[in-house]
């Protein structure tokens, strides 16, 4: 990629107020590695970090007549010409209206999306937005959700003569877990993560609302060797000066594993290798049901991107012994693994909040 000129042309402030725009959002996605991109980003000497990774205005908080109130809080009060600050929100890229808002309120904002292989995604949010919520006695074993949802995804695109859905409105958004799963004992909190597992999963269905984005791989970042080099190709496109990012890269992970220690705790590389090995692999048959369903909304993503991931589809660790998925026969089957422990949860109210995506 060759190098833009920066967003705002270089001046996102106005001074007079003491008032600074982002010139970058990272709108996603959820357990690809936002707070990874968002923190190496941050290290660059020409990026000022906002007040906290995930501000979450644009979908939660928004109120038009509040945007000032938004700039006032959530950013530096002064830069110099050349530096920029930006926010990661993983709830922005999902909700249809959040596209709108942006353009509204941020016109020369340059949009960042980080992916991850879908399969590998919706483990992560399983382990992390799931198996932290349930009650340890109610678990669900992750092919009980995904074949449920999968179910319920298929006829929802189906219906839809777009081939698009709202994740939180239309015939997904809106059905109940009880329709879904055919049991009235799922976890309140977090719901709007934990069923859509597999729906978020499928970018391009909300990507489809933002008329332009850079698409991070997140497998680029997931080993310093790479990691270093697609940091400086999101620099370039934000119009960042060059910089050496692999000092940063080389402290290792941010967020890693699924006990939430704050988006901001970084974990070195070999100890997130480890985290992810108490993983209990997932099984070649549910990576197969995502991989499937997957594959056609994963090769308009990357036509759209005009870029594409490597190794999508070929997990790392893979239990090929358990090749039958959840079985109708077997309603109440648990997962004999994991048992994190709860953590941080959502109050359980209604409106879907992303605090802890
Ligand atoms: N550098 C880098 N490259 C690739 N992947 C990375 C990286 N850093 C973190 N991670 C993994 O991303 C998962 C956390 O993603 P997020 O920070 O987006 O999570 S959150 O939605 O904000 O909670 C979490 O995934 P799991 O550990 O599999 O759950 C992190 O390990």
């Amino acid at each position: 990629i060759t190098c833009r000129d920066q967003p705002y042309r270089g001046r996102p402030c106005d001074d007079d107020h003491g008032r600074c725009k982002p010139s970058f959002l990272i709108i996603g996605v959820g357990k690809c590695g936002t707070s990874s991109l968002y923190y190496y980003l941050t290290d660059h000497p020409s990026v000022k970090a906002a007040a906290q990774k995930q501000i979450q205005w644009f979908d939660h908080q928004y109120s038009a007549s509040r945007f000032n109130a938004y700039l006032d809080r959530s950013f530096p009060h002064h830069m110099e010409p050349g530096e920029m600050t930006g926010e990661a929100s993983p709830g922005y890229a999902q909700y249809s209206e959040v596209p709108v808002r942006v353009a509204k309120h941020l016109p020369e904002t340059r949009v960042l999306v980080i992916v991850r292989d879908p399969a590998e995604r919706a483990y992560s949010a399983y382990h992390y937005n799931y198996l932290n919520v349930v009650r340890p006695n109610k678990k669900r074993t992750f092919e009980f959700l995904i074949e449920h949802e999968t179910r319920l995804l298929a006829k929802c695109l189906e219906n839809n003569s777009e081939n698009k859905i709202d994740l939180s409105r239309d015939c997904y958004g809106r059905t109940t877990a009880k329709d879904t799963y055919g049991v009235d004992d799922m976890p309140l909190a977090n719901q709007h993560l934990w069923r859509q597992l597999v729906g978020r999963s499928l970018y391009i269905l909300y990507l489809d609302w933002w008329p332009e984005f850079f698409m991070v791989c997140s497998e680029l970042l997931a080993a310093p060797e790479t990691a270093a080099d697609e940091m400086a190709t999101v620099a370039a496109y934000l119009g960042l000066p060059t910089f050496d990012f692999r000092p940063v890269v080389d402290k290792g992970k941010y967020n890693a594993g699924a006990k939430h220690l704050g988006y901001g705790k970084v974990t070195p590389w070999d100890q997130a290798e480890k985290l992810a090995d108490l993983r209990p692999p997932m099984t070649a048959a549910a990576r197969h049901l995502i991989d499937t369903f997957a594959h056609p909304h994963t090769t308009r993503l990357f036509e759209r991107a005009n870029r594409s991931c490597p190794k999508w589809g070929s997990s790392r660790r893979l239990d090929d012994a358990t090749t039958t998925l959840y079985s109708p026969e077997d309603p109440h089957a648990l997962s004999s693994s994991s048992s994190s422990s709860a953590t941080k949860n959502d109050d359980e109210g209604t409106l879907p909040r992303d605090l802890f995506s």
